[in-house]
C-alpha cells in the first residue's frame, strides 16, 4: 500500500505493461475498409510513436504486447520487407523491457512466416507462432497463433494450409471465402480472412493451463482473433473459439483474454466470468487521435488504462474457490 497525492491509500500493481493492436501501417493514401470505416494507413504509425513516447515516460512498463495485424495488405508488396522492419524499429524505441508481438491476416498478406517470424523476433520451430512467457510469478502470458490453420500465410500446398482450404470449401459457400454472403449466425466466422488453432497447439496450450494451474499463476490468453462473441462480431471470431475457451474452461487460471482484429473493439464477461477484451485499432484513429493503452495487473484484478479512443476497462477477476 501507498499513499496517493489525495491522501488515500492506494495499492500498487504487480506490474504494468503497455498495449496497442491493428496498426496497419502502409505509406498509401487514407482509404477505407471492405465496409467502409475510413482507414489512416499512414497516420498509423504515428500513434504508434507517441505510445511508445507515452510507455516510455511513465518508466513503469515492464513490457508491451501488440496485439497483430503490424502492416496492411495494401502496402505495396515491393515494400513489405521494409514497412514490417520500420514498424518494428518504432516498437524497439520502447526502452522498458521486451515487445511481444502476434501474427494477424494482414501481417500474412505481406510476408510469409519465414520471414515474418524472425523480424518480430519470434522464435519458433517449423513456423509455429505461439508461445507464453511470464513476466512475474504470479502471471502468465499466453499467446497463441490464430492463423495455425490458415488459407493464408502457409504455402498453398502446406497441409494445414488444405485443412483450411477444407474447412472453408465445408463450411463457407461463397466463391470469394472472404465473404459472409448467405451464412447465419456464428457461421459467419468461416472466413479466409480468420483462423484456427491445431491440434498440437490445443495440447501445448492444455499443457500450459495445467502447468499455470499447478503454480497458482493467473493466466492472461493474447490472440489476434477475438474468442468470444459477446465482444466482437461473428465475423471476426477465431473458427474453433468454441474448442479452445471449452478447453480453458476446464481450468480456473484463465482470467483475461485480449484481442486485436475487430477493430471497433469490444467487452464482455462470459459464462464462467473471464473477461475479453477486444483492443481498438490505431489503424482507425483519424489525425490527432490516438488508440493504445497501459493495463496495471494486480492480484485481483488487470485495469486497462485507455487513451483517447482505447476506452478504459476494470477486469475483477471472478472468484474461484
Ligand atoms: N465481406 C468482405 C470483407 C472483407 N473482404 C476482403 O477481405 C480482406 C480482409 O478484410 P479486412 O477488412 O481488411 O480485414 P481486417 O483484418 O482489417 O478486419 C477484420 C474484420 O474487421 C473482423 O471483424 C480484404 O481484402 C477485404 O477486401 C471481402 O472480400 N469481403
Amino acid at each position: 500500500m501507498v499513499l496517493s497525492s489525495s491522501g488515500l491509500t492506494t495499492t500498487q500493481p504487480l506490474f504494468s505493461f503497455g498495449l496497442i493492436s491493428d496498426v496497419q501501417y502502409a505509406d498509401i493514401p487514407d482509404g477505407r475498409s471492405f465496409l467502409g470505416v475510413p482507414r489512416y494507413y499512414r497516420h498509423s504509425i504515428l500513434v504508434l510513436q507517441r505510445a511508445v513516447k507515452e510507455w516510455n515516460t511513465h518508466q513503469k512498463h515492464k513490457f508491451v504486447i501488440n496485439f497483430g495485424d503490424i502492416v496492411d495488405g495494401f502496402c505495396p508488396k515491393d515494400q513489405s520487407l521494409g514497412a514490417v522492419q520500420k514498424v518494428v524499429d518504432e516498437f524497439e524505441m520502447f526502452r522498458g523491457g521486451p515487445v511481444y508481438h502476434m501474427i494477424g491476416n494482414h501481417c500474412l498478406y505481406n510476408l510469409p512466416r519465414s520471414k515474418l517470424l524472425p523480424l518480430l523476433k519470434i522464435q519458433s520451430l517449423d513456423g509455429r507462432a505461439y508461445y507464453d512467457f511470464s513476466p512475474v510469478p504470479e502471471y502468465r502470458f499466453v499467446v497463441l497463433d490464430g492463423y495455425d490453420i490458415s488459407a493464408i500465410g502457409w504455402p498453398q500446398d502446406h497441409p494445414k494450409s488444405l485443412e483450411a482450404m477444407k474447412i472453408l470449401r465445408e463450411k463457407n459457400p461463397n466463391e470469394n471465402k472472404n465473404s459472409p454472403t448467405g451464412m447465419e449466425g456464428l457461421e459467419r466466422r468461416f472466413l479466409m480472412f480468420n483462423g484456427g488453432i491445431g491440434r498440437e497447439q490445443m495440447e501445448w496450450l492444455d499443457g500450459v493451463l495445467l502447468e499455470a494451474t499447478k503454480k497458482k499463476q493467473k493466466v492472461v490468453v493474447c490472440c489476434h482473433l477475438p474468442l468470444d462473441a459477446g465482444a466482437a462480431s461473428e465475423k471476426g471470431l477465431l473458427w474453433n473459439y468454441d474448442e479452445v475457451m471449452n478447453l480453458i474452461h476446464r481450468y480456473n487460471c484463465v482470467k483475461v483474454c485480449l484481442a486485436g482484429h475487430y477493430h471497433k473493439g469490444g467487452y464482455s464477461i462470459d459464462s464462467h466470468g473471464i473477461h475479453h477484451r477486444i483492443i481498438e485499432a490505431a489503424l482507425e484513429c483519424p489525425l490527432d487521435t490516438n488508440a493504445f493503452g497501459h493495463i496495471d495487473a494486480y492480484h485481483d484484478r488487470l485495469s486497462l488504462v485507455g487513451t483517447d479512443r482505447m476506452k478504459s476497462t476494470d477486469m475483477h477477476f471472478y472468484p474461484t474457490s
